[in-house]
């Protein structure tokens, strides 16, 4: 029976998922046998397997051999280091080297601790348990700083992040970048027929079919003030991003929620804005845009469709396109209530 070490209920509870690396496989197992109560245990027996099984099953411990033939334990660390999604992960190496020197540059090459071989099974349970809980802290403080309390879609700093990182990428792929801005019709009216808790209750009814209608992984969904959302779709050009624009229409429109504070039949609806930017080739250019000024101008887009679609009766969406440093009206065919407009800005 295993030692009772007073820690296996919460993690086991926690259900983390704990990457063994080693290529021998002898050592693998006395590893996994050692832990398979303290988590979900898979295993690499080499460097580039465990770099595909870090991308895939986002572990939350990785036990990793320093010396492997091929790509070794420090040269997999580096690359999990410096891979902004998996960064977070931390690696603890297994070794059989004692000197002091060894265990710097496994610290330099990014890892959280030490574990020397031959591995004894308390000492190992008692690291892997100390990295877990820290895993699992630093996992909760980051869902609290970049999640929105109320609707539990991403908040404001989140967006603030992810908008300058897909308009680097955007730069360098030459792939449109769509924003939408999302905003609730007269909501002031809501709250005041209605009151401001079940206000809350429609803007968290909101941002579930705002995100619904968003379907592909990288799609974001941040509430970016009070009745606002925004809405980031990468590699989205203009008519892809009035599909989703009009998804978004449908989604609210199907809660089928009474607005009285406007009318007897009235629904919940959104207004919609739609900016698109491309910066194609502009990542060679002597002088390449100025991104801060790119994302100004994509935002001040995407505010200046929604104030159109505000202005021309609501419950509609609207759209501008942003190419390079220009700014150009693009007129689409439109739907009922998919109207596209040049906006005047
Ligand atoms: N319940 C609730 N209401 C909020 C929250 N944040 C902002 N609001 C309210 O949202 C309302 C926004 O009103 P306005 O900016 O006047 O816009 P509107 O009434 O939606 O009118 P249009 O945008 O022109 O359709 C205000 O009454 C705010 O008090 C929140 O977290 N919860």
């Amino acid at each position: 029976m295993r030692p009772n070490d007073g820690a296996t209920v919460s993690a086991s509870l926690w259900n983390a998922t704990i990457l063994i690396v080693d290529d021998d496989p002898g050592a693998v197992q006395v590893l996994a046998r050692m832990l398979e109560d303290l988590g979900d245990v898979c295993v690499a027996t080499d460097g580039q397997e465990a770099l595909r099984l870090m991308a895939s099953q986002r572990p939350d411990l990785v036990l990793l051999d320093a010396d492997m033939p091929g790509l070794n334990g420090f040269a997999v660390c580096e690359t999990l280091k410096a891979d902004p999604e998996l960064a977070d992960i931390p690696v603890v190496f297994v070794t059989a080297h004692h000197s002091a020197e060894f265990e710097v540059s496994g610290f330099d090459a990014g890892a959280a601790d030490y574990i020397t071989k031959p591995v004894t099974a308390p000492l190992v349970r008692a690291r892997v348990r100390t990295q877990l809980r820290i895993k699992r802290l630093s996992d909760e403080l980051r869902r609290i700083a970049t999640e929105d309390p109320l609707t539990g879609v991403a908040n404001r700093r989140r967006f603030d992040t992810l908008i300058r990182r897909e308009l680097a990428i955007a730069q360098r792929s030459g792939q449109p970048l769509a924003l939408m801005m999302v905003d609730i019709d007269q909501f002031k009216a809501y709250n005041d027929h209605y009151g401001h808790p079940a206000g809350d209750g429609c803007l968290r009814a909101v941002a579930v079919a705002v995100a619904s209608a968003c379907q592909r992984p990288a799609d974001l969904v941040a509430r970016i003030g009070g009745e606002e959302f925004a809405v980031l779709l990468a590699q989205t050009s203009l008519p892809a991003a009035a599909t989703v624009a009009g998804r978004i229409l449908d989604a609210v429109a199907a809660l089928d929620l009474p607005h009285h504070g406007v009318g007897a039949q009235a629904r919940v609806s959104v207004s919609v804005g739609v900016g698109v930017v491309t910066l194609a080739g502009t990542a060679l250019l002597a002088h390449p845009p100025d991104l801060a000024g790119t994302m100004d101008a994509l935002l001040a887009s995407a505010d200046a469709a929604l104030y159109e679609a505000k202005r021309s009766g609501r419950n509609r969406a609207c759209a501008l396109h942003v190419a390079g440093e220009g700014r150009h009206g693009v007129l689409l065919p439109g739907t009922d209530r998919v109207a596209w407009s040049t906006g005047t800005t």
